[in-house]
């Protein structure tokens, strides 16, 4: 491990300065596509202008003959488009695949100045960041880069959800961590086939009424995700990185969608992916704080002045406390609210109603 006294260090001789915070710049949808999907690709300049992120993925989903043409279809977009305020970012292929070096060598050398963010899959620890850690290092120095750039894993193994903590503080290039629930299912042996969201079958049970085992008993569907989600949201907190639901495969079933979302939103995510343009809509309503939402943390903060000691809202007792949740509540609406102005007027609208 690393001095503390090192940790902001440059790895190569010539590279840039590691950043020492992590920008917050609104992320509530990483959009997927496959850069060598030729219908895809055609649609990312008009995608570009409704969402967070752009991602090209090069990994999973991506076939092994069409790899190179991935790669070199990424190359081609990032190149020929300026997305203004959108983030590009990309999923290299798993550090143990016959692709991963020709990635990282094409994409920074290429590209380096247009990425923002490179997803690693498949992170089973730090040595794995450690590894890329060096690696960009080298490749930035070498290509003459001035900005540095970011890491992101994605947690999908056994092996990478026991390292959680040490994977987010492995290194200042880490800019977050997304749940793969896929990968990760295989990895327990758990025993679904899905690809996110929840499962019938798991779920608990209200106590019987008599001896009729069968009757008159509810049953609650369980979130599978739940610990998984709330164990990275607290690796990212301690660490200032930033944490993310991933993937919810069921593109049809947009209802379930949102709750997943939404659960993640709530437990501290700051967005999802989107597989599909559908699923674009569904992670802005979800990751932008609700009107109401803003309404009523701007009304608290407003009436507890300095903030310190206790005051009765609408019945509620607000005190340090839940100030400090509600400045989390503003501050990202206002984050999001300057570059959005309908969101602003939505904002605006419901606070000048709740404060009369
Ligand atoms: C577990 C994990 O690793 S998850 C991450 C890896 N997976 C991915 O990245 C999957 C990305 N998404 C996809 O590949 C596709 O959305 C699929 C395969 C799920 C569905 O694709 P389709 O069957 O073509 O869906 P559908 O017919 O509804 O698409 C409608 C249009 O949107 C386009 N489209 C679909 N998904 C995307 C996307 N992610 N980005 C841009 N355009 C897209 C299609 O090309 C199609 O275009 P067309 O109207 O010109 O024909
Ligand atoms: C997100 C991802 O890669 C997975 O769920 O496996
Ligand atoms: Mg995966």
């Amino acid at each position: 491990m690393r001095s503390p006294k090192d940790f902001f260090a440059p790895l190569a001789l010539g590279a840039p300065a590691p950043v020492r915070e992590i920008p917050v710049t609104p992320s509530r949808m990483i959009h997927f596509f496959d850069p060598g999907n030729e219908k895809m690709a055609a649609k990312v300049p008009d995608l570009a202008k409704k969402v967070d992120v752009l991602l090209g993925n090069l990994e999973d989903a991506v076939r092994a003959d069409r790899k190179e043409a991935a790669r070199a279809g990424l190359v081609a977009i990032a190149k020929a488009n300026d997305f203004g305020k959108t983030q590009l970012w990309t999923r290299v292929n798993s550090l143990d695949s016959p692709w991963v070096l020709d990635d990282l060598i094409t994409l920074v050398t290429e590209i380096g100045d247009k990425l923002d963010v490179i997803m690693v899959p498949k992170v089973e620890g730090a040595q794995d960041i450690h590894y890329v850690d060096r690696l960009l290092a080298q490749l930035e120095a070498r290509a003459g880069l001035t900005k540095p750039l970011l890491v992101h894993a994605i947690l999908e193994t056994a092996s990478g959800v026991a390292n959680v903590e040490e994977i987010a503080g492995a290194s200042p290039r880490m800019q977050g961590i997304s749940l793969g629930p896929a990968d990760l299912a295989a990895s327990r042996r758990m025993k679904t086939t899905r690809v996110g969201g929840g499962h019938p079958g798991y779920l608990v049970r209200t106590d019987p009424v008599g001896d009729d085992l069968t009757a008159g008993r509810t049953t609650y569907q369980q979130d599978l995700w739940h610990y998984t989600v709330a164990r990275m949201v607290d690796a990212c907190a301690m660490h200032g990185i930033l944490p993310y639901y991933g993937p919810f495969g069921d593109i049809r079933d947009v209802v379930a969608c949102e709750d997943q979302f939404r659960n993640a939103f709530l437990l501290g995510c700051v967005g999802a992916w989107s597989l599909h343009p559908v699923q674009i809509g569904i992670a802005k309503k979800v990751f932008s704080p609700s009107p109401s939402d803003v309404a009523w943390a701007r009304r608290v903060i407003a009436e507890m002045g300095d903030g310190t000691g206790a005051v009765m809202i609408d019945g509620k007792m607000q005190d340090d406390a839940s100030v400090k949740q509600c400045r989390v509540v503003a501050e990202l609406a206002d984050a999001l609210a300057a570059d959005d102005p309908e969101l602003a007027a939505a904002y605006d609208a419901a606070t000048k109603e709740a404060l009369g």
